[in-house]
């Protein structure tokens, strides 16, 4: 089938999107993962019902967001699949499917979703291909190769579209790749420039490596970027340095486990900060700040920039002119990795007893999959919150050991991970909210017996919605109180990112189901835990909406 009166996505709506539609990754360039909507609200969402369902016909981790534009709704799914639907009915529109080698190994099979300008869709697809696919009719309009997947290169989130610039990152952090962004011109398809993560010996930054290190140092990227439309600023967040020991690539390891800032325009790097120096315990930190622009740091009013990281803290970092300053860290889970932190700085200072390295077994909390790894916080303006999906109460044991690098394989330097619950623990995910002006704990909702490995939605109505659970729940909370309000039980396990859109006049939530990639690698750790969990969480991807019933 073919779109009728599709509505072309620009630059301004990108800006200041309708409150119906979910345009953007996060809906805004901010970050939020906020929704005005408030139909939908803490008094009536105990009635929240499913309107219609669809079956993807894939396995594997469905984590992208329904995008939708007035009422069209497209969603990515794993096997570089794009479907357009009805939002109001959940009809077929169009599906595309993009053929991948048969050769293709994809470590973490999945597809966080497709960007939207003008008639157009971008898929950044796990060969390493970026499509450019036609929202009307669902054929595809060019296809230019970023990489290699043979070198162990692959894309796995959904680009970044500032002013007719499409933006990726790359993957292959677990590959021993040197990370990027990449920006392409949405109309050709042609590259019109890269900034790499890792610096060359001789560009800023490259004294932080040892020799030959910042050819295969890491920092891949792989989730969306934010924008600052007043600055002209894409931040980007950046991943684990390799291989993960440190003392096999000494030094500060710039711009891995970092946030660069980055002009759109010709991707020069105006600011960074690295939350953490020399990463040694795979903690990728490429969630992407949520930008916060009316919060106040002692009775000023600062630009702020705020990042629940993988290492376990609630970081708040300030733009300022210079570039970005360090505000406050805070742990948000059990952390003993870090003694403290420098005031002035934000520099971790590090426990050695802590930090793995090459031949010796090395314990640390949180584990590998960190205190949040990339399923994405949110942020509500209206209760000036922030609802991060943490996981609490899981350690790690490592040992790094020699491992030559052999292009397009596995490369970790350390033998396969040993996750391992604190004794006596009787529960892993929590869904936290955090006021980021005071960095305190608001509430807290802990899961028993499970992680928590979803995004959150918050919205308008005062609710977070999330899933992430593995016992196939969504929920809803309220965004106050963290009051449990509803919840219901889908098809598989929910790792997929919540939306909220209207269609004439009624409110609607949409979310995958399909559980798969590290979710489910955590769920068969837990299985070989005292918890004895079962290791099978069904798979298989359904796109759900609901609506309260009128
Ligand atoms: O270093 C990297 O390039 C890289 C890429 C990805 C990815 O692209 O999904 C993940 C990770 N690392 C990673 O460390 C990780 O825990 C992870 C979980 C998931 C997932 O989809 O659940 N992807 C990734
Ligand atoms: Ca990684």
């Amino acid at each position: 089938g073919e779109v009728d009166n599709y509505s072309p996505v620009t630059q301004q709506r990108l800006e200041n999107p309708e409150p119906g539609n979910w345009l953007l990754y996060r809906r805004t360039y901010d970050g939020h993962g906020y929704s005005p909507l408030n139909q939908i609200n803490s008094t009536n969402v105990k009635n929240l019902e499913p309107v219609w369902t669809f079956a993807t016909g894939v396995n594997e981790g469905h984590e992208a967001p329904p995008m939708v534009n007035n009422g069209v709704m497209f969603v990515a799914t794993p096997y570089g699949q794009v479907i357009a639907l009805n939002a109001k009915t959940g009809d077929l529109i169009w599906r595309y499917k993009h053929t991948l080698p048969e050769d293709l190994f994809q470590l973490h099979p999945t597809s966080r979703g497709v960007a939207m300008w003008q008639d157009k869709l971008f898929l950044a697809a796990t060969d390493d291909h970026l499509i450019a696919i036609d929202a009307k009719t669902g054929k595809e309009l060019w296809n230019t190769k970023v990489q290699d997947y043979k070198k162990g290169q692959y894309m796995t989130l959904e680009p970044l579209v500032v002013n007719g610039k499409v933006m990726v990152g790359g993957s292959g952090g677990e590959y021993g790749v040197r990370g990027y962004v990449a920006a392409y011109d949405a109309d050709t398809g042609k590259e019109i420039w890269r900034t790499f993560t890792v610096p060359e010996p001789n560009q800023p930054g490259g004294n932080t490596w040892r020799g030959d290190d910042w050819k295969h140092g890491g920092g891949s990227v792989w989730i969306t970027g934010t924008y600052d439309p007043k600055r002209n600023i894409a931040y980007w967040g950046t991943g684990n340095a390799a291989p993960w020991p440190g003392d096999q690539h000494p030094g500060d390891n710039l711009y891995t486990t970092s946030v660069i800032a980055l002009n759109p325009d010709n991707g020069k790097m105006v600011g960074y900060h690295q939350y953490h120096q020399n990463d040694s315990w795979d903690w990728d930190e490429i969630d992407a700040p949520i930008l916060i622009h009316d919060m106040s740091e002692n009775g000023q009013t600062i630009d702020a920039l705020v990042h629940p990281a993988r290492d376990g803290y609630l970081w708040v970092l300030k733009q300022t002119p210079a570039g970005i300053e360090f505000v406050s860290g805070k742990p948000f889970v059990g952390q003993n990795a870090f003694k403290g932190i420098e005031p002035e700085t934000g520099r971790p200072i590090v426990d050695p007893e802590h930090k793995p390295t090459t031949g010796k077994d090395v314990s640390f909390c949180p584990s590998l999959w960190g205190g949040k790894d990339w399923p994405s916080a949110s942020y509500n303006p209206e209760t000036k919150l922030v609802y991060i999906p943490a996981n609490n109460n899981m350690c790690e044991t490592l040992k790094g050991e020699k491992q030559k690098l052999v292009v397009g394989q596995l490369w970790l330097g350390a033998d396969a991970d040993h996750a391992k619950l604190i004794p006596g623990a009787d529960h892993i995910g929590e869904l936290q909210a955090w006021d980021p002006a005071t960095s305190k704990q608001v509430w807290v909702h802990k899961f028993p017996k499970t992680q928590l490995f979803a995004s959150t939605l918050t919205t308008g109505g005062d609710l977070v919605f999330v899933g992430g659970t593995n016992d196939r729940m969504f929920h809803a909370f309220d965004a106050k109180t963290g009051d449990l309000l509803w919840q219901m039980k889908t098809n598989s396990g929910i790792m997929g990112m919540p939306v909220a859109f209207e269609v004439d006049g009624t409110e609607y939530i949409a979310v995958q189901s399909g559980w798969g990639v590290d979710a489910q690698r955590i769920q068969d750790m837990l299985a070989k835990t005292d918890w004895k969990l079962n290791p099978d969480v069904p798979q298989g991807g359904v796109v759900w909406v609901f609506a309260v019933k009128h």
